[in-house]
Parts: C-alpha cells; sequence; structure tokens
C-alpha cells in the first residue's frame, strides 16, 4: 500500500537533497536521482516542476513507459490522497482507443466484412505474445545488433509461429496453431495479414527482417520444387527455428556461376544485401549455368562466407555479402529444372511483395497514433500542437494513406483467399507490384510528415519521437526490398495493357 500524501505536505520537498514531485497522481521523491537525470538536474529544481504536480511537463518531454522502467518506477514514495492515476500502462494485448489507431475492423462500433470471430481470437493472442515476448527482445536486438536469441525463436516455433508466417498451405497440417486457437485447414491469408501486421508494431524494423524472414522467403522454392529428401532434410529444420535460410538472389556484381563435376555443382561467386546471410545456415541462391539460371540449395560449409553489411537498420537482421568460393554441392539440392530458376524465383514474388506490404501498413498505422498523440499532448506557446491548421493537415493526409492502404490490402487479401496459387500468379501480380509501390510511397510521405511533427524529436534514437526516428530511417526498406517500388508500380501498367481487350478503343 502506497503512502497518501498531501499537495501541501509534497510542496516542502522542493530543494536540494529534498526533492519531490508529482506526476499524474504518484510522488516521487528525486533528491538521489536529480544528479543522474539524463536531462540535468536544473529542470528539476525548476519553478513549477520541484515540489509540484509536475505531470504536464513530464509528458511534454517523456514517453510514459520511463515511469514504468524499474529504476525510475521504484523512485515512487506514495501518492496524493483522493486524486486517482489516469494515465495507464496498456495492458498486453489490449486495443488502442485512439481514432485511426487500429484497423476498422479493431475499432469499437465498425464494421467490416472480411474477418470473423476466429480472426479476432488470434489477433488478441498474436498481440499479446509479440508484446509479451517479442517485444522486449525486438528493442534489445533492434539495439545490439544481435542475432535474435535462440530461446525465444523457440518460443515463436512452440505456437508455430515461423509456419504461420509462411502462409496457408499444406505446411500447416497437423499442427497446433497459437496453442490451436486456429485449425491448419483455417487458417487463410487474413490470419497472415494480421501476423505481419503486428509483428510491426515495436518502431525496430531490422528486427522484423532478422525474425527469420530469410526462412519466409528462401522456403516455399524448396518445398514446391525440391526433392522429397530435401524437404524431409530442411523444411522441419527451418520451420522449427532450429536451422536459418536466406534467399541469395541478389548480385552487385559478378554473380554465382555454376559447373558441374559429376554429381556436384561448383559454386563461384558473390550475392549481396542477403537479409539473414550472416545467420543463415542454408542460401537458396540463384545460380548461372550453361543452361541458363539455376536454383541450388547451397549449405554453409567449405567455401561459403558471409559478411556483415552494414546497413541503415539494425544488424539484427543479418544483411551480408556472401561469397561462394569453389563449393561443392550435390547435384540433388538443386531446386526445380536446370534452367529454369527464373521461374522458381517468381513463383516466390506474390507472396512477398504482399507480406512487405502487410509489415509496411502496421508499422504505418503505429506511426498515425504516435502523431495523432503527440500533436494532442504537445503544448507550444499555450496550445496543443493539434491547435495548429497546418499540423491537423499533416494529420487528415495520413489518416488517408493509412485507411486507403489498409482498405486496398484488404481487398487483395480476399482476392488471394479466394484463388488458387495459379490464379493468383496470373491475376494479382500487378495488382500486388502496384499496391506494394503504393503503400511503400504513402509510408515516405507519412514519415516526412511525422517527421515535421514530431520535430528534433523525430532525430533522435531514444526517447519521445523514437518510433518516427526509427521509421524514417527505416521505411525506405519497403520501397526496395521485394522489388523496387518504380519498377513494381511498372510491372503493374504492363500487366494491365497485356490484358487490354482488342477492341477497347475510344
Ligand atoms: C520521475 C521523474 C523523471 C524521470 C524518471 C525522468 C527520466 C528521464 C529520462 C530517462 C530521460 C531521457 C530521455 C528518455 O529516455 O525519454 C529524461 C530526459 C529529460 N527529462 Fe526527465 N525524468 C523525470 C522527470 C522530469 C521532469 C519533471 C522534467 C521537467 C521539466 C524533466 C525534464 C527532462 C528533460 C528536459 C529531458 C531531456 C529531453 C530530451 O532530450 O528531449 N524530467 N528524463
Amino acid at each position: 500500500m502506497m503512502r497518501k500524501l498531501s499537495f501541501e505536505e509534497v510542496q516542502k520537498h522542493n530543494k536540494e537533497n529534498d526533492l519531490w514531485i508529482v506526476i499524474d497522481s504518484k510522488v516521487f521523491d528525486l533528491s538521489k536521482f536529480v544528479d543522474l537525470h539524463p536531462g540535468g538536474p536544473n529542470v528539476l529544481y525548476a519553478e513549477g516542476v520541484a515540489g509540484r504536480d509536475a505531470t504536464e511537463a513530464f509528458f511534454g518531454l517523456h514517453r510514459h513507459e520511463v515511469l514504468l522502467r524499474p529504476q525510475y518506477s521504484r523512485l515512487q514514495i506514495g501518492v496524493i490522497d483522493g486524486e486517482v492515476e489516469h494515465i495507464k500502462a496498456p495492458e498486453p494485448g489490449s486495443l488502442s482507443k485512439v481514432p485511426y489507431a487500429e484497423p476498422s475492423w479493431l475499432s469499437e462500433g465498425f464494421f467490416n466484412p472480411y474477418y470473423s470471430d476466429n480472426h479476432r481470437t488470434f489477433q488478441k493472442a498474436i498481440r499479446k505474445f509479440f508484446e509479451e515476448v517479442i517485444r522486449p527482445e525486438a528493442i534489445r536486438c533492434e539495439e545490439s545488433g544481435k542475432k535474435i536469441s535462440q530461446e525465444v525463436v523457440d518460443k515463436m516455433s512452440d505456437l508455430e509461429v515461423i509456419a504461420m508466417r509462411l502462409g496457408p498451405g499444406k505446411h500447416l497440417q497437423g499442427r497446433k496453431l497459437m496453442n490451436g486457437i486456429v485449425k491448419p485447414e483455417e487458417f487463410d491469408y487474413f490470419h497472415e495479414l494480421i501476423l505481419n501486421t503486428e509483428m510491426s508494431r515495436f518502431g525496430t524494423r531490422g528486427f522484423v527482417d532478422g525474425m527469420l524472414n530469410g526462412a519466409v522467403i528462401g522456403l516455399p522454392p524448396i518445398w514446391n520444387y525440391g526433392s522429397s529428401e530435401l524437404q524431409a532434410k530442411v523444411i522441419p529444420e527451418v520451420l522449427s527455428g532450429k536451422k536459418y535460410l536466406a534467399l541469395a538472389i541478389t548480385e552487385a556484381f559478378a554473380g554465382s556461376d555454376v559447373i558441374l563435376d559429376g554429381d556436384y555443382w561448383v559454386v563461384t561467386g558473390t550475392k549481396k544485401w542477403i537479409t539473414n546471410g550472416t545467420f543463415a545456415d542454408y542460401f537458396t541462391t540463384g545460380c548461372k549455368t550453361d543452361k541458363g539460371l539455376t536454383v541450388i540449395l547451397i549449405e554453409r560449409g567449405e567455401g561459403v562466407s558471409t559478411k556483415p553489411i552494414k546497413t541503415a537498420y539494425s544488424s539484427t537482421a543479418g544483411t551480408a555479402y556472401v561469397v561462394f568460393d569453389k563449393v561443392r554441392v550435390p547435384v540433388g539440392n538443386t531446386l526445380g529444372e536446370v534452367g529454369n530458376g527464373l521461374s522458381v524465383i517468381l513463383s516466390n514474388f506474390n507472396h512477398e511483395r504482399w507480406m512487405v506490404t502487410g509489415c509496411s501498413v502496421g508499422a504505418q498505422r503505429v506511426i498515425v497514433e504516435e502523431c495523432l498523440k503527440w500533436a494532442n499532448q504537445r503544448i507550444v506557446f499555450g496550445k496543443p500542437l493539434a491547435s495548429q491548421a497546418v499540423i491537423r493537415n499533416k494529420l487528415g493526409k495520413m489518416i488517408m494513406r493509412i485507411e486507403a492502404c489498409q482498405n486496398w490490402l484488404e481487398t487483395v487479401t480476399y482476392q488471394m483467399n479466394n484463388m488458387s496459387y495459379h490464379e493468383m500468379s496470373s491475376r494479382l501480380a500487378g495488382q500486388i507490384g502496384l499496391l506494394k509501390q503504393f503503400v511503400s510511397r504513402c509510408g515516405r510521405e507519412t514519415a516526412e510528415d511525422a517527421t515535421q511533427i514530431f520535430g528534433g524529436r523525430a532525430l533522435t534514437v531514444t526517447g519521445m519521437g523514437k518510433h518516427v526516428e526509427n521509421y524514417h530511417r527505416t521505411s525506405g526498406y519497403d520501397a526496395i526490398l521485394a522489388g523496387a517500388e518504380d519498377v513494381l508500380g511498372d510491372l503493374g501498367v504492363r500487366q494491365a495493357m497485356k490484358k487490354m481487350p482488342k477492341n477497347a478503343l475510344l
């Protein structure tokens, strides 16, 4: 039970070695903390702060989470008698009540045709799991640049999170998804969309890619085109998170040339910007053979070396430069027909691009929420930021963009749920390309506007604007990964032109 104190009592403690303040009805004794305060001691002795209710000043400068850190929460010595706490830490898994902070299907009083009760139960469980288990790890790894710990990967694999990230399909059969919350045959692209949007909510973009993204894009060629022996060996290792897989296609200069030597391919060459490459045990690799592009699964071993590439985001993504030096690979590791590598690679792209779009939308929505909250709480010259028309204009555009992105993404997801894989490839490749371009463009514009709203705070890695800072620095990844946005937009128009009826004349 906390001590109950009066404002009169608090006011007496307003000097060096005896300093109390009130934040949201909680009384803190800062006497010993002043010299350790990252904002310096002087601000704490200021008039209106020392011995006073400093709630407004505090929330103008700190995120609420600061008060929850154990080293700071223990500075609380009591509560103001008769006052109640207004600002509470959200319960793990809870939904935000800020308008537009959640998609309409998760907003009270709104309706949506796409989601069932099962999607709702699933969303709640996933958000809770991500907030409790993944968020602390995401923040740690984003900062340290280290690989996600095996302990956390094991927790994901216990709930089949890795398998679910690969979408609906036969790889889910017989599994207990999220402890049985969803049956394998019920799992659809909306469940997967929920996963993608939820995992992007922590302002840790490098970590999201480090979270076994390589498997999501590198495994389908194995189960679609690999031999049964290869599948039996590699798929369980990867889905259980025991082994890492990377998709190694992109090249900066010389590719991966291959010659045949008996029952072995001998691969020599380089790959660049390979996500998860630093940690990968396997590489699903595009190689040049004399019959054309061929995809080969290369296991890390003699002749394979990887070097981390320092990028704008955290090295927890494991982005690597990969060198193959006369690596001997059994011919049985060939994925698909020799010379047919392009179709192996292309068959994967729709799903990958759609996934990136979902992650992008999840991250973008958090930024909209951050800006709405900040514009409401930040007081400048006695008025909230939101009282400025120029700020409201930016907020309006952000809301329009996120709602447009979400709605188009849901329409495309609905098509995916109702189409065969082949239909998706022929009908949706162009639209997914355009969607991805639209979402990443919107994301970049929102990142710019958010930076203007947060000002200098948006340039600081920690503190008030940390999410905006991370998003501004990393939203460009959505515009490049899985296909550069301009190229994808162009693909969309070219596909549309191919399908123009011959008699469509004005
Ligand atoms: C329990 C009380 C407080 C704690 C635990 C605390 C803690 C912190 C921390 C951790 C930071 C680093 C920035 C961040 O991570 O957000 C910070 C910065 C700062 N604090 Fe406090 N603080 C407290 C009260 C106050 C109060 C009452 C003021 C009043 C003016 C204040 C003024 C500042 C300033 C000016 C900065 C620098 C802000 C910036 O770099 O943008 N702090 N504080």
